[in-house]
């Protein structure tokens, strides 16, 4: 990754968790540009829960690190907005682009890549799924190399450029160990959001793909928050689904083992209370919904593999179906 002249990084989907990395990112020194949404930007906020008062009220626009409340308030920094593509950058061009739509808001999002990326500004991909490296590839400029990532906190909206982020166990975002994702991660070396490398990214983007194949419908469905992951019956619901997300990744190549749906299980009836998957955020907020970048690998998978999926495919024509 290009460094110097290349000072500031860009944020494209300043959503939920484009809100968490970029705020990570300028906690850690990078000048951050949020780029596109609906919204005009001039600051970005995240309270971390845990480490405060909690109540994500803070305005926009602080003048970086802690936001005037002390220790426990929202970490929150100044950025430039642009609006559109076609828009002057700052000069030198990002050391790195980091893309936080959802995945199916990705093609809409290719002019920024078209504009900002290349060979020296790599595109840090934070979103679900496993089919990070395929969606990008016919959508950034020849040689830019595609970092995916795997988001672990909790992000939930509260406002134009305004987010909470709860922890959920010791991870935070999850990239490969090769020369692109080690340099990634360097950039967020001393922020909240804690970055570490995998050796087989494969089975960890499989790992991550079981907890939101079987949490983020089920929320969605039933409109409630991480608490109803511990009804019983819901319970038996999850394992059937996690069995076969699990079965078919195999099949894929991961090396997942044979408890790995009953620790994710475990997972997500441990994920802290009051927690909205972002697929029942944009239930609630009448957005379209993810679906096909999480449950279409385990429902196009196990057809591919002849590896049955009668639950998986059962969910997804109920998500698929539902309407604001
Ligand atoms: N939220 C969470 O806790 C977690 C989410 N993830 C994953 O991270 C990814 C992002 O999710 P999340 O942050 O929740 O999503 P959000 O819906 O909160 O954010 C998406 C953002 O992208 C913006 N956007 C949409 N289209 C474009 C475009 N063409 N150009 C520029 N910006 C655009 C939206 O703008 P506008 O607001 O104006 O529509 C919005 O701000 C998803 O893949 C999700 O599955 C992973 C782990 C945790
Ligand atoms: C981490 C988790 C499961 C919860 O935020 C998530 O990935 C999501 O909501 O999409």
């Amino acid at each position: 990754m290009a460094q110097g002249a290349r000072a500031w990084v860009a944020v494209v989907g300043v959503g939920a968790v484009g809100t968490a990395v970029g705020v990570a990112l300028a906690d850690g020194g990078r000048t951050v540009v949020a780029c596109g949404g609906s919204s005009v930007l001039d600051g970005l906020s995240v309270q971390v829960d845990g480490e405060g008062r909690g109540d994500g009220e803070a305005t926009a626009g602080g003048d970086g690190t802690r936001g005037g409340d002390g220790d426990g308030g929202p970490h929150r920094h100044r950025v430039r907005w642009l609006r559109d593509p076609g828009q002057q950058p700052p000069p030198g061009g990002p050391a790195l682009v980091v893309l936080a739509v959802k995945a199916h808001q990705t093609a809409a999002a290719a002019p920024w890549l078209r504009a900002l990326a290349g060979p020296d500004a790599p595109v840090l991909v934070v979103q679900n799924g496993v089919e990070h490296r395929q969606r990008l590839a016919p959508l950034v400029p020849p040689g830019t190399p595609v970092v995916p990532a795997l988001m672990y906190l909790n992000a939930e909206r509260t406002g134009p450029g305004r987010a909470t982020a709860r922890r959920t166990g010791g991870r935070g975002l999850v990239v490969p160990d090769d020369a692109a994702g080690r340099a990634v991660a360097a950039l967020f070396a001393g922020s909240f959001l804690n970055a570490e490398t995998a050796a087989d990214f494969r089975t960890a983007a499989w790992r991550k793909l079981l907890t939101n194949v079987a949490g983020n419908p089920i929320t969605a469905l039933t409109g409630r928050r991480v608490e109803v992951f511990r009804e019983p019956a819901v319970g038996d619901l999850l394992l059937a689904l996690l069995e076969e997300a699990a079965a078919v990744g195999r099949a894929e190549g991961a090396a997942l083992p044979a408890d790995a749906p009953a620790e994710a299980l475990t997972w997500l009836r441990a994920l802290p209370p009051g927690a909205p998957s972002s697929m029942l955020q944009d239930r609630l907020a009448g957005r379209e919904l993810e679906h096909e970048a999480l449950l279409g690998p385990v429902v196009r998978g196990g057809d591919a593999h002849g590896v049955p999926v009668p639950v998986a495919r059962a969910v997804q024509a109920l998500v698929a179906a539902l309407r604001p």
